[in-house]
Order: structure tokens, then sequence, then C-alpha cells
């Protein structure tokens, strides 16, 4: 099994009031890669978000965060955090709030330059670094948040809505920066709503509902129940052939055939009988439940106001 640099069990919140943010929260999060923790509004992932960061404390929690119990604050120095919304006084340079944070957090002064100097290359902004944030685009700014999450060489990262707010432009920009973070060791978390930026980078996620954890592993893992090969043809599907397609599992609807089978070979004699009927096959296409699907199987719409990207299928030509 894969190492773990968070593995808790049994995580509980009740808020003073009574709100039961999270009912026996567990997870385990892989090292290395980027981890997504999605949930519709209300969920609780900003609550366990700041248990782990010792922002909130727990009613009860069982576990360990890079080896060490939830709470123990000098393992936060081996973390990195870019909160929801994060605001930096506009008129600091962005090389500033950098520095800023780098004092913040310790770093020695004698390594503060290179290593500013060092993150704004990495998130592309070293040829604006002596400009105000308050001349970025949302974009710009985020990319300076997430240098600062990167000041004290964190083996963590938590990211809260990184790209939420951010064109187009911007968020690829930003999955290519959180790429890097990746492929130097770090385990990127992010919490968010956007579910196709999710699917695009991640590597595991993690579902949350009514403050339990109710799916969560690779995409892949998750959505092989639903892979299946959608051939869309023309011809006539008449009475012997449509008797054939049925008994090897193809669901017929016009000119789509389904059939949720893995192996493309037990696909052939389905093509072989199609040909042989004198049917043309137009295009044959692997498919499978895209996150969002998932999500909304997973969750459903009782969640308050699960805010949900447009559609993306994941299809392959095959
Ligand atoms: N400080 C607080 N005091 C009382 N209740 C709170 C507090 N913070 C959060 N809650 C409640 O706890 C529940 C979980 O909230 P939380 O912010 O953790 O969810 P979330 O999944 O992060 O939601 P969102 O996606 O909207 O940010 C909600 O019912 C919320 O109203």
């Amino acid at each position: 099994m894969s190492e773990s640099v968070i593995d808790i069990s049994e995580m509980r919140k009740r808020y003073r009031g009574g709100v039961e943010a999270l009912r026996g929260v567990s997870l385990a999060v892989p090292k290395g890669g980027i981890f997504g923790l999605l949930g519709p509004n209300g969920a609780g992932k900003s609550t366990m978000v700041k248990i782990l960061l010792s922002i909130v404390r727990p009613s009860q929690c069982r576990g360990q965060m890079l080896g060490h119990k939830i709470g123990h604050k000098p393992t936060l120095a081996r973390v990195g955090y870019l909160p929801e919304h994060a605001r930096f006084p506009d008129y600091l340079k962005g090389g500033e709030v950098i520095r800023y944070v780098a004092g913040l957090g310790g770093v020695p002064k004698s390594l503060t330059h290179s290593r500013s100097q060092e993150l704004l290359e990495m998130v592309g902004m070293q040829d604006w670094a002596n400009r105000r944030m308050g001349s970025y685009s949302k974009g710009m700014k985020q990319r300076i948040g997430l240098a600062q999450a990167l000041v004290n060489d964190p083996e963590i990262v938590f990211l809260d809505e990184p790209t939420d707010g951010v064109d187009p432009k911007g968020r690829m920009e930003m999955r290519s920066v959180l790429k890097t973070m990746k492929d130097q060791g770090r385990t990127v978390f992010i919490n968010s709503h956007l579910l196709g930026e999710l699917e695009m980078i991640c590597d595991t996620v993690a579902i949350m509902d009514q403050g339990q954890i109710v799916r969560q592993g690779s995409i892949a893992d998750l959505t092989e129940k639903s892979r299946r090969y959608e051939i869309s043809v023309r011809g006539k599907i008449g009475g012997e052939l449509s008797g054939s397609l049925l008994q090897h599992g193809v669901e017929i609807e016009g000119e789509t055939l389904t059939m949720y089978q893995q192996d493309a070979e037990k696909v052939q004699p389905v093509i072989d009988a199609l040909r042989a009927a004198g049917v043309t096959i137009v295009t044959m296409t692997e498919a499978r439940q895209s996150l969002e699907d998932l999500f909304m199987e997973t969750v459903g719409s009782h969640g308050p106001g699960a805010a949900m990207p447009p559609k993306l299928p994941r299809k392959e030509k095959v």
C-alpha cells in the first residue's frame, strides 16, 4: 500500500450552537501527487482542512499528518497553505509579498532573496515581481498566492479553491504550476468546486457529503464500473441482428449501441455481426463517467447549492 501523508479516522466536529460539521471522517491522502477534495456547500471540507491546519479544534480525531498527531504545531512548518479568497495588500509588490511571508515563516534572511527569486520564476512572475499586487489580474495574484504557499519548502500544500474566479488561460498556467509542485515530490491537497479542473489534474479524489467521506480513490478506479464502448452505426438493425446484439449485452438506442464492457476483445463479435449484416460502423468510442457524473451519482442534488461546472465527458477514440 502507498505511504500516506495524512491518515485520519473518526474526525468529528460539533460547533458551538450544535452544528455537526464532521461526523466521523476517515481519509487517507497518498504521499506525492495531487489530491482533490470535493463536496457540496456545507459538506464540511473547510472545517476538515482547518482542523488539519490547527485553525479549528476537533471535537474528536484519530490519526496523523506527516507522522504526527493532528494539532502538533511544529508539523505545520512542513505545510503550505493558500486560503480561499486570500488577499495581500494591494500596495505590496509581488516579490515583497513572498519575502514578507518568508519572514513570517521563519525562513533565514540569507535564504529569503534566492528563495523568492526561485519561486517567482516557478510561477512565471519574475518579470512582474516589482509591480504592485493592485495592478495584477486575478490569475497573477493567485500565482503569487501559490508561490507564498511554498516559501517554507513544504511537503504538503493545501490550496482552497485556487482557480476560483481565474480565467481559462490563468487556470492553464496554474495547472502547470501545480504539476511542477507534484514533480518536486510535494503532495498537493486541493479543495475545489470546479470538477472539470479537478478531473484534469488530480491523481486521487475524495467526495465529502454531510460531514463524511463517501467515496475516495483514483478517478480511474472510481469510474471503472461505468467504462463502456459506444458504437454509432448507419443501417437497419433488424430482428435477427437485434436479437444477436442483445445476447451480447448490447443496449440499442436508434443508431447508437452501448456495451458496458472493459475488454475491447469482447466487442469484436458485435462488430463482426454488424458488418456481416451490412451495417456501417461510423464511430466507436470508449467512454466512462465524468467526475461530474460520479459526483452527482454520489451526492445527488440534495446538497445546498452544489455548484456544478459545464459537463465534461471523457471519451477516447479507439
Ligand atoms: N464557525 C462556525 N460556527 C458554526 N458553524 C459553522 C462554522 N463554520 C462552519 N460551520 C457550519 O459547518 C458546516 C460545514 O461547513 P464548512 O464550511 O466546513 O463546509 P464546506 O464544505 O467547506 O462548504 P463550502 O463549500 O460552502 O465552503 C456548515 O453547516 C456550516 O454552516
